[in-house]
Parts: structure tokens; C-alpha cells; sequence
């Protein structure tokens, strides 16, 4: 099966500055892999290069196939891959429904509908009249999911979604969504900082240390070296 995503030989950076440096990788469909890393390793700017949201980038990035190299954001997006943001999203000042309606005019058919959102996440149902500035950080995050699911994209990249909550929390979060993903055959690509919880719900990862990918391979095989995860993740 050919990749879903591509990268072969990408560097990105700001004003000049590298921060990454000859990254290739492929994602076949229904991989779910997880990019992990020290702070500053570069895991948003590799996210970032994909969207096309701020970096320079050199070599060559490919969604199902087309080259979007300096595409704008919402055209990449169109080709079927959705971005749960890190910082999450949405708008602030409409309801917990009312932004999740809006992620649906994407225009793409698909089986996710705000009903399904609200059986996976059934503290967003409660919670649908609700300004999302109101919401807690976890309902943050399920809504931010919510409305990549919504878009109906086979590919999801989710930046740090257990960033800022309490672990119960974002473990309940994350293995919610990805169980659901994983029985829908999603690809997701996750940047994950909880690294038991990325080695043990992605069959694959990928460590990158000072912007280049140090591992890339099975989880398990990862797990087992404990040098390399104390030398770049200091485990
Ligand atoms: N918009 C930007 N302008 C300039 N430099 C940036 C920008 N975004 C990130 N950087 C720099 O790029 C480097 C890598 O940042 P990046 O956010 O990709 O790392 P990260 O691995 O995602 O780290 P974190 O876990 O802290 O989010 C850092 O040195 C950071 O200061």
C-alpha cells in the first residue's frame, strides 16, 4: 500500500535557523506511530512542516501521494488529513456543538457524525451548550478530537494531546481515541511526552534528538533500548 504521508530528505527551520535536518519517513494506512522527543527536539516543527504552518521547508513532503510543498494549509488538509492542534483549537466563544458543526462543512462524506462524537466523548454531550472557553483542559482536548474526526480525514496527527492535564485524564483521553481509531483502521501519527502511554498504543515510533530521527522502528524494540531512550529522552 502506498504511504499516506511521506517525507523524504525534509529540512525546516525559522529565519534561518535549522531545526530539522534531513527527516524522511512514510506512513502506510492504519499505522499508528508516535514521534517522541525532548523538548525543542523539533516533533511540532515536523508537524508543523506537514500543514505548512510557519516553517521553511526544504525537501520534498507528500500527502496520499501529491507533492503539497508551500500548499496553504486548509488544501493540504482537503487531501485528507486532519491536525488536532497543540493549544487545541477551535473557537473560543462559540459552544462545545457549535464548533463541532463547523468542522463538518469540510465537504467530505464519512461515517463521523456529531452524534457518534457524543457517544465516543459522552462529557461533551453534557457539555454541548457550553462556551468551549469554559471547558476544562480534557473537554479541550475531546473537542479539539472531536472536530478532526469530524473533517472525516483517514489521517490524524495529534500534536501533545496529554499536554497540561492530569495523567488519569489524558490517559482516559487518548486511549479512548486511539482504541476508536484503530478499530476504523485510522492512521495517526501522535507527539506524545507520556512515553509508556505512546509505546504501548503505537505499534511504531520515531525518536528524533537535535532535529534529525535517531530510531525509527517498533515500539517494543524501542522500549528494550533503554541506553538510547536515556540518552534523548532522559528515562
Ligand atoms: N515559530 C518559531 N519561530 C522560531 N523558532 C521556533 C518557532 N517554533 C519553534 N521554534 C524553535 O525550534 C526548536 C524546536 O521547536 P519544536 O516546537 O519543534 O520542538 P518540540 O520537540 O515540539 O518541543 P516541545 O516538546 O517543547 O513542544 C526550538 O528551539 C524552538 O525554540
Amino acid at each position: 500500500m502506498s504511504p499516506v504521508l511521506e517525507l523524504s530528505g525534509v529540512s525546516a527551520g525559522y529565519g534561518g535557523a535549522a531545526v530539522l535536518e534531513g527527516v524522511s519517513l512514510a506512513l502506510r494506512p492504519g499505522e499508528r506511530v508516535a514521534v517522541l522527543g525532548r523538548n525543542g527536539a523539533g516533533k511540532t516543527t515536523l508537524v508543523h512542516a506537514v500543514f505548512n504552518l510557519g516553517p521553511q521547508v526544504a525537501g520534498s513532503v507528500r500527502v496520499m501521494g501529491r507533492e503539497v510543498a508551500g500548499w496553504p494549509t486548509h488544501r493540504i488538509a482537503r487531501l485528507g488529513i486532519a491536525l488536532v492542534p497543540q493549544g487545541r483549537g477551535g473557537f473560543p466563544d462559540l459552544t462545545v456543538a457549535e464548533n463541532l458543526r463547523l468542522a463538518t462543512l469540510s465537504g467530505r462524506s464519512g461515517t463521523w457524525t456529531l452524534d457518534r462524537v457524543f457517544t465516543l466523548f459522552p462529557r461533551l454531550a453534557e457539555r454541548r451548550a457550553t462556551l468551549s472557553s469554559a471547558l476544562s483542559g480534557g473537554e479541550r482536548q475531546m473537542l479539539a478530537i472531536g472536530r478532526a474526526l469530524l473533517t472525516q480525514a483517514p489521517v490524524l496527527v495529534l500534536d501533545e494531546p496529554s499536554e497540561g492535564l492530569a495523567p488519569p485524564i489524558a490517559e482516559e483521553v487518548i486511549v479512548t481515541t486511539l482504541g476508536r481509531l484503530e478499530a476504523e483502521g485510522k492512521t495517526v501519527l501522535i507527539v506524545e511526552q507520556n512515553l509508556p502511554l505512546a509505546l504501548r498504543l503505537c505499534e511504531r515510533a520515531i525518536l528524533l534528538a537535535g532535529g534529525r530521527i535517531v530510531f525509527d522502528g517498533a515500539s517494543a524494540t524501542l522500549q528494550a533500548r533503554r541506553e538510547m531512550l536515556t540518552e534523548h529522552l532522559g528515562v
